[in-house]
């Protein structure tokens, strides 16, 4: 038996040896490459600011002075990319194809073929088979999908462990983890003794068979988001694979992966649509900065560098926010009527003409019937283009109604003419009456500061006491450029901008999180910026706490302008443990939402409630119980109501201990105080709850604000409360 035992550790340390060889050969071309990368672009930059001379890499790309400069803006950012790309392990999976029997035929063209899998393609040369190919490429699809019912062709898979700490070299890789995929034929060189799992065990079924997956599950929390390309499931992959044409919906309990999945399917397009979807742009959307800075680390550490990342808020005008809206207001401004009722106000200014209109040409005078320019201004109201186009537009038919009066004159008349003829003043100044140039600020701005228009732009949209809730009543502003917008007023004013022209700026993909909670008037703006309609939407109904929050997809996808997106489930948790979930599923059944409840891959949760009497009693106690929950690993974080985070914050002070903000932690700060609303989206390994009562009662999201406090915890939930518990945790 020892004999045995030890002949397989042998195994094992002479496949470590031949694995870690493999990753100094990675590693050593990985330097080179980004050393030669680096060189090459500063190089280039040089070369196109005059800094250099030498090998001009940018001649014969950049003619004029003003874009070689922009390539050499270009080409340093490019150095500095390559300069700050992390490192990390080289690769995590090994792929063995079949090369015979069914198995090789399913095969195919990778019959025979060992594959190793990682973050990047690492290759020595480009005409040489890669070292490791790229997680998004075609063929690595089946380490996520092969299983053993299903083998796709593989007939070994090994997983990589790296010790979590380091930098990927060579003595980084510690373990290995082999599964022979086709019964019956030896696994070749796998050795003996590697950490195998059933060879029945599938992917899908038992993630948790794999000891490298369910360490990483089960990994303490510590700093921003993670990759986890090491680790996505099959239902994830499904996602992540998903092409560009059309939209996706994920409905996705909490945990489950739906960032995570947006992030990767993100990464995964602008791979494998550079075109389409590199040029075209990609936007990821998140519902604040704290998150934003949270999942921030997650598509670099992917090599993606060039995605922007912002709020709602971040997209619209930078005017500064002077004025405080009433709730009622804000809830109106975030409507959908409230896009009908600005479309009116825009169009409120078309008029219909009112009399001939004479164009002087010389000695000679056209004459425009008043029923012709008519029909020109109908016909193109009808066609609902935007309002520049549909200014233009008028102005090009009038100039053709002039056309063909001339040619019956005098024959067809020149481009020059009819140039002419476009800018003359009595043209244009009919042009101008019918179809007059608007500001955005100024069709906003005289509709909220007058109850006329307002009452023309509304009539059986909204109701009297609504508009009056919408109407300036001190603060009419003397002219537009003066006005003192509201942050929901920007929300108007893209509305109009967006009417009056589309805006500049678009996107070939946008993938929103948290999209359950943007407002009709949200959503819109993402529906303008996305220029072929490619979403996709992520989102939990049971987590809406906002006023406005979605209680369906349908007609959320319809607000963000795809309503044929489809609308796909995510249940297996990764984060909230079994018995954590269980009570947050009790409150989800008391939501006015249907969605599925989550079930967990994870176990070993503990939950706690403690009771501290006094209105102050919860706060009195969080110091004590944040200083024990420091003694184990991981991060902490203490939820409370928002009325409440200032008390908890100087509780903690006064006991010495730091705690950070969301998102914005210091280096090794690991206690967080976060307000219920700001949890969203984030994790701690151990959350303490400060008055979970305080946080349901705070107005109609209340008990939603409440199910998301109570999903946040990745190992430890602890109670702190004074007043009666949520029916959902009592008992
Ligand atoms: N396949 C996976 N392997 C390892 N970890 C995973 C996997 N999928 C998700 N996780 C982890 O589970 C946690 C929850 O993921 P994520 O934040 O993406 O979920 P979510 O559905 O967006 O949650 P919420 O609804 O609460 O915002 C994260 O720590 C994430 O890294």
């Amino acid at each position: 038996m020892s004999g045995d035992h030890t002949a397989q550790e042998e195994a094992l340390r002479a496949e470590l040896a031949a694995e870690r060889a493999h990753a100094d050969r990675c590693r050593a071309t990985l330097d080179r490459t980004n050393a030669a990368a680096q060189h090459r672009v500063l190089e280039g930059a040089g070369v196109l600011t005059g800094q250099h001379t030498g090998e001009a890499a940018g001649e014969g790309v950049a003619g004029d002075g003003a874009s070689a400069e922009a390539l050499g803006r270009y080409l340093r950012s490019r150095a500095k990319e390559v300069r700050e790309e992390p490192e990390g392990p080289p690769f995590f999976g090994r792929l063995d194809f079949s090369d015979g029997g069914r198995g090789g035929e399913e095969a195919g063209e990778h019959r025979g073929q060992r594959y190793y899998i990682g973050r990047r393609r690492v290759s020595e040369h480009p005409s040489a088979p890669p070292l490791v190919l790229d997680w998004r490429a075609p063929v690595s699809r089946a380490f996520y999908q092969a299983t053993a019912r299903e083998p796709r062709g593989v007939r070994f898979r090994r997983r990589f462990g790296w010790s979590p700490n380091g930098t990927g070299t060579a003595e980084d890789l510690t373990g290995l983890e082999d599964e022979r995929l086709e019964d019956g034929r030896p696994a070749g060189e796998g050795p003996a003794g590697s950490d195998e799992s059933p060879a029945g065990a599938s992917a899908a079924g038992s993630a948790l068979a794999s000891r490298i997956v369910a360490g990483e599950i089960e990994r303490p929390r510590v700093g921003p988001m993670r990759d986890i390309v090491a680790t996505i499931q099959p239902e994830q992959d499904d996602l992540v694979r998903s092409g560009p044409d059309g939209s996706m919906c994920v409905q996705g309990a909490p945990g489950t992966g739906k960032t995570a999945v947006g992030l990767h399917r993100a990464a995964y397009l602008l791979y494998t649509y550079p075109r389409r979807i590199e040029r075209g742009g990609m936007l990821v959307v998140g519902p604040n900065t704290a998150f934003l800075g949270y999942i921030s680390a997650v598509l670099p550490a992917l090599g993606e560098v060039g995605v922007r990342q912002c709020t709602v808020g971040d997209l619209l005008p930078g005017h500064p926010v002077r004025a405080e809206d009433s709730p009622e207001a804000v809830e109106l401004k975030h409507s959908a009527r409230m896009a009908a009722v600005l479309r009116r106000a825009l169009y409120a200014r078309v008029r219909l003409p009112d009399g001939p209109v004479a164009v002087p040409d010389g000695s000679y005078r056209w004459r425009l019937d008043e029923d012709e320019l008519r029909a020109v201004v109908e016909e193109t109201l009808a066609q609902q283009p935007p309002y520049e186009v549909g200014r233009e537009r008028v102005r090009a038919r009038t100039v053709a109604l002039l056309r063909d009066q001339a040619e019956r004159r005098a024959g067809p008349p020149g481009g020059e003419w009819l140039r002419r003829m476009g800018r003359v003043k009595a043209l244009s100044g009919f042009v101008d009456s019918v179809w007059p140039r608007v500001k955005a600020e100024e069709v906003v701005a005289g509709l909220l500061g007058d109850a006329r228009t307002l009452a023309e732009a509304a009539d059986g949209l909204l109701t009297e006491d609504e508009q009056r809730a919408l109407l300036w009543q001190g603060r009419r502003p003397r002219s537009p450029r003066t006005a003192h917008w509201s942050q929901a007023d920007l929300l108007l004013l893209d509305e109009v901008a967006g009417l009056i022209a589309h805006p500049e700026e678009s996107y070939g993909h946008v993938v929103v999180d948290e999209a359950q909670d943007l407002s009709p008037m949200q959503c819109r703006v993402l529906a303008r910026r996305s220029r072929f309609g490619s979403l996709t939407v992520l989102g939990d109904l049971a987590q809406g706490t906002t006023p406005w929050a979605a209680r369906d997809w349908p007609e959320q996808l319809a607000h963000l302008g795809v309503p044929e997106a489809t609308v796909a489930p995510l249940t297996t948790g990764f984060r909230v443990p079994s018995e954590l979930l269980a009570a947050a599923n009790r409150l989800l059944d008391s939501l006015p939402v249907d969605v599925p409840p989550a079930r967990s891959l994870r176990t070993g949760g503990e939950l706690r409630t403690l009771r501290v009497p006094g209105a102050d009693g919860p706060t009195g106690a969080v110091a004590e119980r944040v200083a024990a929950a420091l003694g184990r690993e991981g991060s902490v974080g203490v939820i409370a109501a928002g009325a409440r985070v200032a008390a908890v914050r100087r509780a903690l002070a006064a006991n010495g201990i730091a705690a950070g903000t969301p998102g914005a932690e210091q280096e090794g700060e690991r206690v967080t105080v976060v307000d219920a609303e700001s949890a969203k989206g984030l994790e701690y390994d151990h959350v303490v709850l400060v008055e979970p009562a305080e946080i349901a009662a705070g107005g109609p999201r209340g008990p939603q604000r409440l199910y998301v406090a109570l999903t946040r915890a990745v190992s430890r939930l602890e109670i702190l409360y004074a007043a009666e518990l949520p029916e959902a945790l009592r008992g």
